[in-house]
């Protein structure tokens, strides 16, 4: 029996009005998607920017209301509480936004022991030291502001500071796409040995396929706010059924970056994604290879089996290994 999900969204949809304006055209950010994560487990969101990968993120950890459907924890509704806050944790795209300059790294990463009355004193510092050896940072740092770190400690920082609530799950929203490449693998493989350690469940965020194949069990693939494909990390990301998840992945073959753009731009012909003015029928159809009269009709819906990975799905009319 597979293990219960420690977080669960279901039917997730978020409209926004089109350029923030009140009277601006409301459009789906996020729409109808559902996802499960289990105790020691990363499931990867991919897509391109602008597909709604943050705005999902930011709904599971409580800094967006959703305006349908709900999140559970360990099995139950939760709502924008300090439950939900404390237990689901966010690791921020930006090491050098999401840091406050004025402030030093113990109070930073103390922040979450200071609102949930964790630590005081010099217990507080203490867990500050563990918290900054667990993430591979001298714990005597403590003392010094974010500005004298590089981005790849920045982003240790951060997730120092997202541990300190002794979190479940930890939403990682483009953890190291702001990092040089370099420094990329470091951040992904301390997040792999916080995992192992820790037992945390991760939803690791990004909108480049080679940089979840070493993080991800499970892969959810979204495209303009809905979720096309979702499986086993191999099976998505080597044998991918949505013609969305197979442009993508001819891009992250290409391990230079404005070549991947071209692949990408080639792969998925024809105008880039607007989630305002989406196309009837599947999303994708004005750029998928395989389109035909009944994708510009209908919508596909999510159509998911067993197998030996969880549950696999498709959003597709005419999926790619089923009629090769
Ligand atoms: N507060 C908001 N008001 C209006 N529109 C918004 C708001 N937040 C996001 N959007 C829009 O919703 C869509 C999805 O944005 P979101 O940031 O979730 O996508 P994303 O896949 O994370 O992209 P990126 O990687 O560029 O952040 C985009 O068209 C974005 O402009």
């Amino acid at each position: 029996m597979s293990p219960e999900p420690i977080l669960e969204a279901r039917g997730l949809s978020k409209t926004f009005r089109a350029g923030g304006a009140v009277f601006g055209k409301p459009f789906h950010a996020v729409k109808d998607v559902s996802l499960a994560v289990t105790p020691g487990e990363t499931l990867a969101v991919v897509g391109e920017s602008g597909c709604g990968k943050s705005t999902l993120a930011r709904m599971l950890v409580g800094l967006e209301t959703p305006d349908e459907g709900e999140i559970l924890f360990r099995g139950a509704p939760i709502r924008r509480d300090r439950t939900l806050r404390r237990q689901v944790q966010m690791v921020f795209q930006d090491p050098y936004l999401s840091l406050n300059p004025r402030r030093t790294v113990l109070d930073i990463v103390a922040e979450p022991l200071d609102v949930h009355g964790l630590a005081k004193g010099p217990a507080r510092t203490a867990r500050v030291e563990e918290l900054l050896r667990a993430v591979g940072l001298d714990p005597a740092s403590a003392s010094r502001f974010p500005h004298e770190f590089s981005g790849g400690q920045r982003q240790r920082i951060g997730i120092a500071r997202a541990l300190a609530a002794e979190p479940s799950v930890l939403v990682c929203d483009e953890p190291v796409s702001a990092l040089d490449v370099s420094v990329q693998a470091q951040v992904v493989n301390l997040l792999i040995d916080l995992q192992k350690r820790l037992g945390i469940a991760i939803i690791f965020i990004a909108h480049d396929l080679a940089v979840v194949r070493a993080i991800s069990h499970r892969v959810m693939v979204m495209y303009l706010g809905r979720a096309v494909e979702e499986g086993g990390a191999d099976q998505v990301l080597v044998t991918p059924n949505h013609p969305y998840t197979v442009a993508l992945r001819g891009s992250a073959l290409e391990p230079d970056p404005a070549r991947a753009r071209l692949a990408r731009g080639k792969a998925t012909r024809g105008e880039p994604p607007n989630p305002v003015n989406p196309p009837p029928g599947c999303r994708f159809n004005p750029r998928c290879p395989r389109v035909t009269e009944e994708c510009r009709k209908d919508e596909p819906q999510m159509k998911r089996h067993a197998d030996a990975a969880g549950i696999s799905g498709v959003a597709c009319y005419h999926p790619v290994l089923e009629s090769a």
